[in-house]
């Protein structure tokens, strides 16, 4: 805070961009990671605003008061649509209403207007792909399209409804065919970030951010979460005896059994090599009841013919004001522990 200060002092020609952009920062970072839809949704509302309200005022003052009312209707729910998309984080039913609203804006506009303002029927189709879904925005598109040429039916020439209803098929279709490449490259992408590829378990990364978030809801709202940390013991043997091809055959099957094992809100993690982790939504008491049914049946269990292995397992229960790295720790030496203690055992972290 004190550099910023004695920064803004010093600059004063760049005090407003840095005070601007270091208090965007602050607010992203302090409030949260934005969804790209919730950036967009911001960053339509803003440009929404300055694009419309100079239009707003300038009609106003020129005596049109009507299309004045239409456009500051305009403004004023892109406000409150971009505040409320802020504040919440809510960003699935704020696109919805936000692109009803230019949507239904622009008809009006037409309605009030005539042909004069036909031509922000463009962007406004075009907008629709980035805040909805792909079927929501088609839907809305296609409504747009009735209405307006609905409206303008009497007052255009048949030629030229058909020039606008072809330019704008074309403009939704083009629209369409990004937004589905967008998403899908999106899917993409965010399994590859998130996904072991070897088990197509939760990856480390994947681990790390719903630690952080189990620990940020846990502050709000404590309810008992505990870690349970797997260790595959001598799984250097496997390789050694077997080969790294049925090293890795393993862990694929270990996965598979544990996920045939596990509750749907409890997911597996690889925190790399042969550890996995999973977030069980109990007590200490719960979790390691939990973790000794896995070793149990594991050890029961051939996942390769022929193959007897077991596993180390560490529990432990997230305590009050404790960090995603105190709570791994603990984790981590109840699981070294049960190593210690001579393998294929649960050992718990205490809570207190
Ligand atoms: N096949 C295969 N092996 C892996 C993979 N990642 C790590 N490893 C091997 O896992 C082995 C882990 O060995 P250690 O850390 O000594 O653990 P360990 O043999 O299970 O011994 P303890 O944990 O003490 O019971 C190493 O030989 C690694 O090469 C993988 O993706 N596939």
């Amino acid at each position: 805070m004190t550099s910023l200060t004695t920064q803004l002092s010093e600059e004063p020609r760049i005090k407003g961009f840095i005070l601007l952009t270091s208090l965007m920062s602050r607010l992203g970072r302090e409030h949260k990671n934005l969804e790209p839809v919730e950036e967009f949704i911001l960053f339509q509302g803003l440009m929404g605003v300055l694009a419309i309200l100079p239009f707003a005022v300038w009609r106003f003052w020129s005596g049109n008061i009507e299309q004045g009312m239409v456009d500051l209707l305009i403004v004023v729910f892109m406000v409150v649509i971009g505040a409320y998309v802020f504040a919440t984080g809510r960003y699935r039913l704020a696109g919805i209403i936000f692109t009803m609203t230019y949507s239904l804006g622009m008809v009006l506009s037409v309605y009030v207007r005539g042909t004069e303002l036909l031509f922000w029927a463009y962007p406004v189709t075009l907008a629709c792909y980035f805040t909805v879904r792909l079927k929501e925005a088609t839907a809305i598109s296609l409504m747009c399209l009735a209405l307006v040429t609905w409206l303008i039916r009497d007052i255009v020439e048949p030629s030229e409804m058909l020039r606008f209803v072809v330019t704008y098929v074309l403009v939704a279709m083009f629209a369409f065919i990004f937004a589905r490449r967008v998403h899908h490259d999106r899917v993409r992408l965010s399994v590859a970030a998130t996904v072991d590829s070897l088990t197509g378990a939760g990856n480390r990364r994947a681990m790390d951010d719903e630690i952080e978030s189990v620990v940020s809801s846990f502050s709000r709202r404590p309810m008992p979460v505990s870690l349970v940390l797997f260790d595959i013991d001598h799984f250097k043997r496997i390789n050694d005896n077997h080969g790294h091809g049925v090293g890795d055959q393993f862990l694929q099957r270990f996965v598979e059994f544990m996920q045939v094992l596990l509750r749907r809100n409890e997911k597996l993690f690889r925190l790399g090599g042969e550890e996995f982790v999973v977030i069980v939504e109990g007590d200490v008491q719960e979790a390691q009841n939990l973790a000794d049914q896995i070793r149990h049946l594991l050890e029961k269990t051939r996942l390769i013919p022929g193959l007897s292995v077991t596993v180390s397992v560490g529990v432990a229960q997230l305590r009050e004001k404790e960090d995603s790295r105190d709570w791994m720790k603990r984790a981590d030496d109840a699981l070294y522990r049960a190593k210690h203690y001579g393998r294929n055992q649960v050992c718990s972290a205490t809570t207190n």
